[in-house]
């Protein structure tokens, strides 16, 4: 059934930015104090890996201590192991993420380990957060498509959630990685999953290569999931997801959302000004329909 409150995840900062040509710290740093402003009440803000592997996501230490946290919202990182978990620990990240693969070569390539080694290298970071009273979040990637395997099978997506979750993930949140999937197929992958993982445990990343994002978010809901991942502006794309486009645009999944009458406590003005000027400092095209429309004024007055 559909719910009736969705929680946004917002990845513009850390998704959004990962794969930018150049992305400055103050951009960054200026992009969490907007996204703060706008009532998300998650954000997650940057990630703890190697700055050889994503030089966009260097110096998260001196990204969490100048950003002007608003009280209630949560600010999250990536942490692929127990040094990046350490790291984040210590910059006062208030909740982390490990990130696997249901497909074998993304996992190589994105983590530079096996999906087997990944869940090893997990555990002391399970191990670590429990011990600190963190949360940590679990993605699967290649839900819905690998850019180097092809079709994925959802029993694998199933396996991947299901040993994230026993892990001690409190949520599991399903990666499009290169936005191939359709209703359908989303349904059906998301149906596997929740056949080992409960529903209220479950998170939609769905990325909008192929402009299939709104459509397989629409289908998912009416299986219950209430927690959906966006990137303000369509940000992004993965380094190691080549060609691939940045997840759904908040603006755009908050208008579906006030479509449908279901709440999210996001003031879309201030998202789509927000869009807007990161947009503008990267010189890059704003990936929302929704902000283009808006800001073009082309909006319907009551
Ligand atoms: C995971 C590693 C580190 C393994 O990389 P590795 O080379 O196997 O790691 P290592 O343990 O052998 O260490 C090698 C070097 O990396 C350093 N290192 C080791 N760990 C860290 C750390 N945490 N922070 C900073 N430095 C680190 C370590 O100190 C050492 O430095 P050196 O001695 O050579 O100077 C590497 O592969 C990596 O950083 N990968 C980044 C992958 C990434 O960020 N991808 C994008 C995010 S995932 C994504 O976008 C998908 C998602 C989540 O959005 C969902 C979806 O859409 O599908």
């Amino acid at each position: 059934m559909r719910p009736q409150r969705i929680r946004i995840v917002e990845m513009g900062a850390r998704d959004g930015l990962q794969n930018e040509p150049t992305v400055s710290l103050a951009d960054r740093i200026a992009l969490i104090d907007a996204l703060s402003q706008t009532g998300l009440a998650q954000i997650e803000a940057a990630s703890f890996v190697s700055p050889k592997w994503v030089p966009q996501m260097a110096h998260a230490d001196q990204l969490f201590a100048q950003i002007q946290r608003q009280p209630g919202v949560c600010y999250s990182a990536l942490t692929p192991n127990l040094q990046g978990f350490e790291a984040a620990r210590a910059a006062g990240v208030d909740e982390v993420a490990v990130f696997g693969a249901a497909s074998e070569t993304f996992s190589q390539r994105n983590i530079n380990c096996s999906v087997a080694e990944s869940l090893q290298r997990f555990e002391p970071v399970m191990d670590a957060a429990r011990q600190a009273g963190m949360r940590v979040r679990g993605y699967v990637s290649c839900t819905l498509g690998c850019p180097y395997e092809g079709t994925i099978a959802p029993a694998k997506v199933a396996d991947a959630a299901q040993a994230l979750h026993e892990m001690g993930c409190y949520e599991i949140s399903l990666g499009d990685t290169i936005g191939t999937g359709t209703p359908d197929r989303a349904v059906a992958m998301l149906e596997a999953v929740a056949s080992r993982v409960p529903i209220p445990a479950l998170a939609l990343h769905f990325h909008d290569t192929y402009g299939q994002a709104l459509a397989n978010i629409a289908a998912c809901l009416e299986l219950g999931v209430a927690t959906i991942d966006a990137s303000v502006a369509g940000l992004g794309g993965c380094p190691y997801a080549p060609g691939a486009s940045g997840n759904l645009a908040t603006e755009d999944l908050i208008y579906l959302l006030d479509g449908l009458g279901l709440s999210h406590g996001v003031d879309l003005d201030a998202l789509i000004q927000a869009g807007a000027t990161i947009c503008q400092r990267l010189g890059r095209p704003n990936g929302s329909k929704v902000a283009l429309a808006r800001l073009s004024q082309c909006s319907i007055t009551t």
